[in-house]
């Protein structure tokens, strides 16, 4: 368990899935973890779910902790820089979670160099099979990043990447959790068409695509291989799959990470 203390700018629904990880994970006791919000509404629920100490004063919070998230919207980042850039030390490690927020942009925004870490992580954090990549600037030590990679790995995996690619990672992990349960959805929809109920539907659906997920990460077969598995000569996979590619599934899903990359790129300006 880590002795120093974390704190969230802004506690919505990315902060939440990795502060229910980190209690439940116990990296951080409650007691060690800060988080603020604009409403008293969120700090009220979020107190109530998770018991961590809460507040509606960022200033307060950001002089308080060893690391401190800004999970406030991208274009929210410039109004909370500006409001707790004189309370952070110079040991403070601001950990970004922004879509679109560079660290030449966060330098430009503390208006010194500060100690920065960029993630991208994704909301099934929550239940601690997030993804998150990220990479940082050159005041973060050896210690300080080990400490942060152990955070995000206690709810989830991590990939250390350079900065030119991480506004490719929406498209790729933080925001694609939100195809695959369209996918899961759309499955469920076939499901009751044929009969099954909407809870068979998603439970038959959900279970087969956790499944596909881990036979890709468990076994290193190439995803290619273990469709052609499935695929019987002559049967019935194999005229989904068709169907599948005439409709344009692959292009479909590439398009949408292009749109998904394209507006990352575009978000903090907003
Ligand atoms: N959702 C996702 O799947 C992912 C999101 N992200 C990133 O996470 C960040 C947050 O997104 P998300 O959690 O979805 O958004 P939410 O809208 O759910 O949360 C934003 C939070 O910021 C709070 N807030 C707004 N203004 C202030 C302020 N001035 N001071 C303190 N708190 C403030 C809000 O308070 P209140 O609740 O009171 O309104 C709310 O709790 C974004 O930058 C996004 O790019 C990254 C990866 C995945
Ligand atoms: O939709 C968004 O902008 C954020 C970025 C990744 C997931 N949600």
């Amino acid at each position: 368990m880590l002795e120093k203390t974390i704190g969230f700018i802004g506690c919505g629904k990315m902060a939440q899935s990795i502060i229910q990880g980190l209690v439940k994970s116990k990296v951080f006791e409650s007691k060690k973890i800060y988080a603020t919000a604009k409403s008293s509404k969120t700090i009220d629920q979020v107190k109530e779910q998770y018991n961590i100490n809460v507040s509606l004063n960022n200033k307060e919070v950001a002089k308080k902790v060893d690391f401190l998230v800004l999970a406030v919207k991208p274009y929210q980042y410039e109004e909370v820089i500006s409001e707790i850039k004189a309370s952070i030390s110079e040991e403070t490690v601001i950990i970004t979670i922004a879509a679109g927020v560079s660290l030449a942009g966060l330098k430009k925004s503390f208006s010194r160099d500060v100690k920065l870490i960029r993630t991208m992580p994704n909301t099934p954090s929550l239940v601690g099979a997030g993804m998150t990549a990220m990479c940082h600037n050159d005041l973060i030590g050896e210690l300080e990043l080990k400490e942060v990679k152990n955070l995000f790995e206690s709810i989830g995996k991590v990939e250390l990447i350079d900065e030119k690619l991480m506004d490719a990672i929406p498209a790729v992990s933080g925001s694609s959790p939100a195809y695959v349960y369209m996918l899961i959805e759309t499955l469920a929809d076939g499901a009751v068409r044929q009969g099954f109920t909407r809870d068979q539907g998603i439970n038959l659906a959900a279970q087969a695509v956790l499944g596909a997920a881990k036979m890709v990460l468990e076994t290193g077969i190439h995803p290619a291989e273990l469709k052609d598995h499935v695929c019987t000569p002559g049967g019935a996979t194999i005229e989904a799959v068709a169907s599948l590619e005439n409709d344009k599934f692959r292009g479909s899903i590439l398009n949408a990470m292009e749109h998904c990359t394209k507006k990352s790129k575009l978000l903090s300006k907003q």
